[in-house]
């Protein structure tokens, strides 16, 4: 039987991953996630994952082990999850009207193998009022969230279209997930 770790603490991740009908455990990392400020979003990405997953992946060496990281690109600067309100007004500011990127890197450590990729996915917000935005903060949402904001939840009044996966922006973009998982080995139950 082969063992499938999602190295995660989020509970997004989590319900995405059973969406797929797979049996798995999860495990979270607790790792540094500063990274060079001269890495690409998409190299940046793909290295968080990959700490995420090689955390694990160190005291799980017969399991396939999943690590992801999502932040948010607006006009060349990368967007992490807002510390205070201040931070998350500032960032709501910036999206508002505009269209800018969600990245989520994913790596899969698997007994012989590592495989990185991402997902690049674009967000168009509405203009936004003063009274939304601080509806918004008000609310709480923003600060677990990358960008400021979730998509899934109260945030879905933000989003006026997207292009690309919904699930990568989400957190995790499942469906190359099992594509890639397959590849390497991982036998799906369907
Ligand atoms: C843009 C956006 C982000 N997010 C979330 C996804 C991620 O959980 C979070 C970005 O932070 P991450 O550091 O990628 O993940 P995490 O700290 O929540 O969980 P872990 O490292 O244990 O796996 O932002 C949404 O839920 N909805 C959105 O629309």
């Amino acid at each position: 039987m082969q063992r499938l770790i999602l190295a995660s603490s989020s509970p997004r991740r989590k319900e995405l991953l059973e969406n797929l009908h797979l049996h798995f455990e999860i495990s979270s990392s607790n790792v540094d996630e500063s990274f060079s400020p001269e890495l690409t979003p998409e190299d940046a990405v793909m290295e968080l994952a990959s700490r995420k997953a090689s955390f694990i992946a160190e005291k799980e060496q017969d399991a396939f082990v999943i690590g992801s990281d999502t932040v948010v690109v607006h006009d060349g600067e990368i967007l992490g999850k807002p510390t205070d309100e201040a931070e998350a007004l500032s960032m709501l500011k910036k999206l508002s009207g505009k269209t800018h990127s969600v990245y989520t890197g994913v790596s899969i450590i698997a007994p012989e193998t590592e495989t990185q990729f991402y997902e690049k996915t674009d967000v168009t917000f509405w203009e936004l009022s003063q009274e939304e935005m601080d509806a918004y903060i008000r609310s709480g949402e923003p600060f677990d969230k990358a960008g400021g904001y979730g998509i899934q939840g109260f945030g879905s009044f933000l989003v006026r279209g997207i292009t690309g996966d919904y699930f990568s922006v989400v957190g995790l973009p499942v469906s190359r997930t099992v594509r890639e998982l397959r590849k390497i080995g991982y036998v799906l139950p369907y």
